[in-house]
C-alpha cells in the first residue's frame, strides 16, 4: 500500500481501524487489564463534572442563609480532589502493564509470521523493509489501546462537563466541548504527514540497522576489526541514522507547530467559555464552580489531543504491521517427504530481474533414486541459480521442474520444500544449544537418539563428544566456540536428521579438512541408496564417485558424464577446469606411495 497518497478519509479510516484493532487485541490478550483501565477511565472521566457540582453545592452552602448541608459536598470534594492524582497514577501503571502484554503478543505473533514466510519471499527487498518496519511498529502500537481509552475518557469528561456547565450557561457548556476541536483537527493534519513521511524513516532505519549488525555480530565484526574498517561501516550507520533523524526532525517540527496552533485555539475557546460564564449572568458560586471544573477538565481534553496524536502516529506503523501479518503465509505445517523416484529439470531458463543475460539457458538435468549427482562449473556459472530453481526459491521463466514425476508447479511451496534437504553455501551458524542446532533439521519433535545419530553420520561426533546436548554454542553467549568446519558438520547433521528424499548440498565440505571430507563423501555414498543426492563441488577428487557429473558453463549444461569419461576428453570444459587439480592429486598420491 502506498501511504503517501492517502486521502484524509482513508487516513482517518486507517486511524479508526488501528484504534479498534488495538482495543480488540487488548480485550483478547490483556482482558483483566483492559477492564481495570476502562473502569478507571470512566471513573476519572466523571471527576471534573463531579467537582463542578460539589463546588457549586459547597459555595451555595457557605453563602446561602438557609441551612444547606455543608459536610456532604465538602467530603465529596475532598474525595474527588484526593482521588484525582492516585487514580491517575494507577491508571498510568495499568495501561503500561496492559501495553507490556500487548507488546509480548505483537512480538511473538511477528516472530511466528516471519518464521512462516515462504523462502521465495524472504530475499525480496519490499518484504525486508516491511519486516523491519513491523518490528519497529511493535514498540509503537502496544500503547494504542490505552490511548483509545484516554480519548473515550476525554469524550466522557467533555460531555459530562458540558452537561453540568450547560445548566449554568449553555454557551459556556458548548464551548467547553468545542475546545476539543482544534486538537482533533491538528492531529488529522499531523496524521497525513506521518503517513507520508514514515516509510522513508523506516527505510533509513533499516539500512542503519543492517550496518549496525555488521559491527555487532561476531563474525563480520571480527573481520571488520581485523581490516581496521569498522569506522567506515560506522560512518554508514551515522549517515543513515542522520537521514532518518532529518525526516523525523521535520515531522516533529511540523507536529509541534500544529500542536501549538491547536493549543492556542483551545485556549481561545476556553477563554470564550469563561467570558460566557462571567457575562452570562451566572451567580458567583456557579461561575466559580464551572471555572474550577473546566480547568481540571481542560487537562483531560489536552491529554485527549496527545492520545489522538499517539494513535495517529502509530497508524502507519500499525498498518504495515497488520498488513505484514495478514500476508504472511498461513501456518501450513511442513512434513518431510522421504521418497521420490526422480528429479528432473526440463529445458529450464531463468533471467534475474534486470539482468541483461540469462543465468540459466535451456538447462536439462535428471537424477534418479540412489544416484549421486554433481554440478560443477566455475564461479558464476549458474549452479546456485539452478539449485534455487529446483527447490522453488526462483521460478523458471521457461521449462519445468518434475519431482517424483509430478510437475513441481502442482505442489504447494511447503509440499515442495518437504522433499528437499538443502545445505547452502552460507549455512546457518545457529548459536543455540547443541541439541537445538541439530534439531532444527526438521519441523516437529526430535529425540536425543536421532540427534546423536545425525551427529555421527555427519562426522560431527568426534568434536561433540566432549559436549552435552544442552551445551550452548557460541562464545558471545558464554558458550563453546567451534571452528568453521565444525559448524559445517553440524549443518550437515541437520540434513541427515531431516532425511528428505532429495539432498542438495552446495559445497558441503568447503570448510572441512581433507580427512573429514573423505569420510563425509564415503558416508554420503554409503547411505544414499534411498535418496537422490545432488552435490555442488569444486574439488576434483570428490567427483570420482559420482554417478553423473553435469558441467555448467555460462548458464548452460555443456557436458555430462562420469569423472573418468569427462577427464578422458582432453578438449572438454571439465578437463580444462579440473586437469590441474587432478594432476595435483595424482602427484600427492604418488608422493604418499
Ligand atoms: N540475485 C541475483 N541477481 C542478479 N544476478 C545474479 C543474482 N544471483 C546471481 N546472479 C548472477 O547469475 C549468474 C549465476 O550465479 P550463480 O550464483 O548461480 O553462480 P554459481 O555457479 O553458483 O557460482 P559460485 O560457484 O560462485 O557459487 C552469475 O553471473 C551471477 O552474477
Amino acid at each position: 500500500m502506498r501511504t503517501d497518497d492517502l486521502s484524509t478519509r482513508e487516513s482517518l479510516r486507517l486511524t479508526v481501524r488501528t484504534a479498534t484493532d488495538s482495543v480488540r487485541d487488548a480485550a483478547r490478550y490483556a482482558t483483566s487489564w483492559l477492564v481495570l483501565c476502562s473502569v478507571l477511565t470512566i471513573a476519572q472521566a466523571f471527576l471534573p463534572g463531579a467537582q463542578v457540582v460539589l463546588l457549586q453545592q459547597l459555595i451555595n452552602a457557605l453563602t446561602s442563609s438557609d441551612q444547606a448541608p455543608l459536610w456532604g459536598p465538602l467530603l465529596g470534594l475532598t474525595a474527588v480532589v484526593g482521588l484525582m492524582y492516585p487514580m491517575g497514577q494507577v491508571y498510568l501503571a495499568s495501561t503500561h502493564r496492559m501495553a507490556l502484554r500487548l507488546r509480548l503478543r505483537y512480538r511473538s505473533d511477528l516472530a511466528f509470521a516471519i518464521a512462516r514466510l515462504a523462502p521465495s519471499r524472504i530475499a525480496r527487498p519490499d518484504v525486508g523493509a516491511a519486516l523491519t518496519a513491523s518490528q519497529t511498529a511493535t514498540g509503537a502500537i502496544d500503547h494504542v489501546a490505552g490511548k483509545v481509552l484516554q480519548v473515550v475518557g476525554a469524550g466522557i469528561t467533555s460531555t459530562v462537563l458540558c452537561a453540568v456547565v450547560w445548566r449554568i450557561d449553555p454557551v459556556a457548556g458548548l464551548l467547553i466541548v468545542a475546545a476539543l476541536l482544534p486538537t482533533v483537527l491538528a492531529f488529522t493534519v499531523i496524521a497525513r504527514m506521518e503517513a507520508r513521511e514514515w516509510p522513508a524513516v523506516a527505510t533509513f532505519e533499516r539500512a542503519a540497522e543492517y550496518a549496525t549488525e555488521q559491527l555487532v555480530q561476531q563474525r563480520p565484526a571480527t573481520e571488520l576489526a581485523v581490516l581496521g574498517s569498522g569506522p567506515k561501516v560506522a560512518a554508514t550507520v551515522a549517515a543513515r541514522r542522520g537521514e532518518a533523524m532529518r525526516v523525523l526532525d521535520r515531522m516533529i517540527g511540523t507536529a509541534m507547530r500544529m500542536e501549538l496552533v491547536a493549543a492556542l485555539g483551545t485556549a481561545v475557546i476556553f477563554g470564550a467559555a469563561l467570558v460566557a460564564l462571567v457575562t452570562g449572568g451566572a451567580t458567583g458560586a456557579d461561575a466559580a464552580a464551572a471555572v474550577a471544573g473546566a480547568i481540571s477538565g481542560l487537562n483531560a481534553i489536552r491529554l485527549c489531543g496527545y492520545a489522538v496524536g499517539v494513535i495517529i502516529t502509530a497508524t502507519p506503523q500499525a498498518t504495515i504491521y497488520r498488513d505484514f501479518l495478514a500476508t504472511a503465509r498461513p501456518a501450513e505445517p511442513q512434513s518431510v517427504t522421504r521418497e521420490a523416484a526422480s528429479v528432473r529439470l526440463e529445458h529450464v531458463s531463468y533471467t534475474y530481474p534486470g539482468a541483461a543475460e540469462p543465468a540459466l539457458k535451456d538447462v536439462s538435468i535428471h537424477a534418479n533414486r540412489g544416484e549421486l549427482i554433481a554440478l560443477v562449473g566455475v564461479n558464476g556459472a549458474g549452479k546456485t541459480t539452478l539449485i534455487n530453481v529446483l527447490v522453488g526459491l526462483l521460478t523458471a521463466d521457461e521449462g519445468r521442474v518434475l519431482i517424483g514425476g509430478t510437475d513441481a508447479d502442482e505442489l504447494t511451496e511447503t509440499e515442495r520444500l518437504g522433499y528437499v534437504g538443502l545445505l547452502v553455501q552460507e549455512f546457518g551458524r545457529f548459536e543455540f544449544s547443541l541439541r537445538d542446532v541439530v534439531a532444527l533439521g526438521r519441523p516437529g519433535p526430535v529425540t536425543d537418539d536421532e540427534v546423536y545419530r545425525a551427529l555421527s553420520s555427519a562426522e560431527a561426533e568426534v568434536f561433540t563428544r566432549r559436549l552435552r546436548l544442552d551445551d550452548q554454542l557460541g562464545q558471545q553467549w558464554g558458550g563453546t566456540g567451534i571452528s568453521g568446519g565444525q559448524w559445517q558438520r553440524l549443518a550437515l547433521a541437520r540434513i541427515y536428521l531431516r532425511d528428505a528424499a532429495v539432498w542438495i548440498l552446495d559445497e558441503p565440505t568447503s570448510a572441512v579438512d581433507a580427512e573429514a571430507e573423505r569420510e563425509i563423501f564415503a558416508g554420503l555414498r554409503g547411505s544414499g541408496a534411498d535418496r537422490i543426492t545432488i552435490v555442488v563441488s569444486h574439488r576434483a577428487w570428490t567427483l570420482r564417485e559420482m554417478d553423473r557429473i553435469y558441467v555448467i558453463d555460462d548458464g548452460a549444461v555443456v557436458e555430462q558424464g562420469t569423472y573418468a569419461s569427462l577427464l578422458a576428453d582432453q578438449g572438454s570444459r571439465f578437463a580444462a577446469i579440473f586437469t590441474d587439480q587432478e594432476l595435483e592429486v595424482e602427484r600427492g598420491a604418488a608422493r604418499s606411495r
